[in-house]
């Protein structure tokens, strides 16, 4: 059963959920340092009629990100068990009903920066909307919430990158609003919506999000910090926590008349707002007198008529429970191939128009390209560039994949968004992980072909077209793995310092033992054995070698009568000396590419998968 009945303005209005509540809601946590269970939200219990907005306030850690995440079904709080009844339409709630009725909007926003506002829309509404809604429909209503929120004058402007400014910060935030709801959820949760705003940013988004719910009969739940009187007056209800338990629950235009009642009158020309957070912040407090007020008005709360009336409101919706059901409501879903899809165009844009996640790195490329070009400069067949060439194929390989850490802060962004997507149950893991494998492809691809394109001719490496081509392959698969690994190790770690560090780490190791420092044969046990062979770089550092000396001779020095040769070839008799040789000192044997071409393979995708793994189990 879908809502298909929409306003004029072709957003659908909600005419489903009226009434959402919950009564006896207590999270509890095992406590940090005592480790004893500790209850961080207590007995919470609370009503909002569908076109209400409801304000959670309370100070620092009072429980109001606990609150919102135990009524959207998300996790309350790390390793935390939630009981208590949420009921829409006085029916209890199943997960699956909570994620089809509602959405959520983080605090932070997870807004992809080279994007502009329209096409943030269009892709919100493309990964989530079903195939009934047709493009019409969707363009409709994309514009519509446009409209809705004021952006339609930036509707061509970027939301925003590090090097060119777009959206301000209340649009932003708008714009975060707006794609959410172009699901057109019941029941629109927001975690701190005016969080970096000013008082008047903080206003107008407010405002917004009022007219938008009024206007389309959603139930509004936020939780909110130190809101400005005008800020505070846009909610239709407020819920007050102190320490996870209820001071107050109800319209925001009672509350000033509810806390006169209890003994703590509100002075003139004061923010009410700021008020009551003042009365109940035991942060504040230095003789225990807050603490004491506060327990005082918690009590005062449950002993209060309002609360017993509020009791009476939930007991009441759920008697009425059988009038509308909701069982039978289920959101439908995209088509399974849409997701992928429109990452991979998502990703495209952001490919091409945000030069710090790529424009960057493919200069960054670039510019080394020509650095080694220039110091490996021109190598002839001479023994005494044996080494240098050496040098030369292990830095390319071993140096490029170790830039690959620069990739890091783009895919950090990327998860951060699929995080948010994946919680609004919008995409999966494999859909994020097969498109960013895609995406990056072609761009791999390019600056491979950029990179050697200029340093293999330049340095005078084996001039044959099939040795170039297979240079090529050897520095895509390089990439492409070392890539992977950030995505592994960027999934696992996602801090930036932190997956940053350890990438260059894993790096660092995979070049000590890659066979180029050590040579294999070398190389102690332990780190042969354990890490030589799932070192992928050693399989590239392989393959260029044999690539580059399978098939020449070098000269050695001295004349006719007298040859010096630094290796030892059947050769050197004539003065030569036979690349299979300087293989050998490598410990490296020739016939064996098209294996490490396998296990390259392997290593690229066991990198995926494992990412793949990670990311399914967050
Ligand atoms: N395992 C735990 N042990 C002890 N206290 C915990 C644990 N988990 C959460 N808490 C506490 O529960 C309280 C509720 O946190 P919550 O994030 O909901 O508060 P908040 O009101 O949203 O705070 P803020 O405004 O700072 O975001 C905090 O004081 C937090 O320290």
């Amino acid at each position: 059963m879908g809502d298909l009945e929409s306003n004029k303005n072709g957003y659908p209005s909600n005419e489903i959920v009226q009434s959402f509540a919950w009564h006896d809601l207590t999270v509890t946590v095992k406590d940090r340092s005592t480790k004893t269970p500790l209850s961080i939200l207590t007995a919470a219990a609370g009503i909002v009629s569908a076109g209400e907005m409801l304000a959670i306030m309370g100070p620092s850690g009072s429980g109001k990100t606990t609150l919102l995440n135990a009524l959207a079904h998300r996790v309350a709080a790390a390793g935390a068990s939630t009981t208590g009844a949420i009921l829409a339409n006085g029916q209890t709630l199943s997960l699956r009903l909570v994620r089809d009725l509602s959405a959520y909007v983080e605090q932070e926003d997870a807004l992809i920066g080279s994007l502009t506002v329209r096409e943030t829309m269009v892709f919100a509404a493309q990964l989530a909307l079903p195939s009934s809604v047709t493009r019409r429909e969707a363009f409709q209503r994309v514009d519509d919430l446009i409209q809705s929120f004021g952006l339609q004058t930036q509707s061509d402007t970027i939301v925003g990158t590090p090097i060119k400014k777009g959206l301000s910060g209340g649009q932003k935030k708008r714009l975060s609003i707006a794609s959410r709801l172009v699901t057109s959820p019941k029941i629109l949760f927001l975690d701190e919506p005016t969080s970096g705003l000013d008082s008047a940013l903080s206003l107008e988004v407010c405002s917004y999000l009022k007219k938008v719910g009024r206007r389309n009969n959603l139930i509004i739940i936020a939780s909110i910090h130190q809101p400005s009187s005008a800020t505070f007056q846009q909610f239709d209800k407020l819920c007050l926590l102190s320490r996870g338990k209820t001071c107050y629950f109800g319209p925001v235009a009672g509350c000033v008349a509810y806390f006169d009642s209890i003994g703590y009158p509100i002075p003139a020309e004061t923010n009410s707002a700021e008020f009551f957070l003042d009365l109940i912040n035991t942060d504040l407090d230095k003789d225990g007198e807050i603490v004491r007020r506060t327990a005082q008005i918690c009590e005062a709360w449950s002993q209060s008529a309002d609360q017993e009336q509020l009791d009476a409101t939930i007991k009441t919706s759920q008697s009425n429970a059988s009038q509308s059901s909701l069982s039978e409501y289920h959101s439908e879903k995209p088509r399974i191939w849409m997701p992928p899809v429109v990452l991979l165009h998502r990703s495209w844009i952001k490919a091409y128009r945000d030069v710090m996640a790529y424009g960057i790195r493919v200069a960054m490329y670039f510019g080394l390209a020509l650095l080694m070009g220039t110091v490996f400069l021109r190598f002839d067949t001479q023994q005494a560039y044996i080494q240098p060439y050496i040098n030369a194929i292990f830095f390319s390989s071993a140096f490029m994949s170790f830039m690959a850490v620069a990739y890091v802060p783009a895919f950090l962004e990327d998860l951060h968004t699929f995080h948010q997507e994946r919680a609004n149950g919008l995409v999966g893991p494999l859909s994020f992980l097969v498109s960013n494998f895609l995406i990056g492809l072609p761009f791999l691809f390019l600056i491979t072909c950029l990179f050697a394109v200029v340093q293999y001719w330049m340095t005078n490496f084996r001039a044959s077209p099939s040795a170039f081509f297979t240079f090529i392959a050897w520095l895509f698969l390089d990439l492409l793995a070392a890539e992977s690994l950030v995505v592994l190790i960027a999934s696992v770690f996602d801090v930036f310092v932190v997956a940053l560090a350890i990438t260059a780490f894993a790096n660092g190791l995979w070049m000590c033992v890659d066979g180029f420092l050590v040579p294999m044969n070398t190389l102690n046990v332990f780190w042969r054995y354990v890490f030589h062979y799932i070192d992928y770089q050693a399989y590239v550092f392989q393959g260029m070698m044999v690539n580059e000396f399978q098939h020449r001779t070098y000269d050695c020095a001295g004349s006719d009568a007298s040859y010096q040769c630094s290796y030892s070839s059947d050769l050197n008799s004539i003065g030569k000396i036979r690349g299979t040789d300087v293989l050998a000192e490598f410990s490296i044997h020739t016939g064996l590419e098209g294996e490490w071409f396998g296990i390259l393979i392997g290593i690229i995708f066991g990198y995926r998968l494992l990412a793949y793994l990670v990311l399914m189990r967050k």
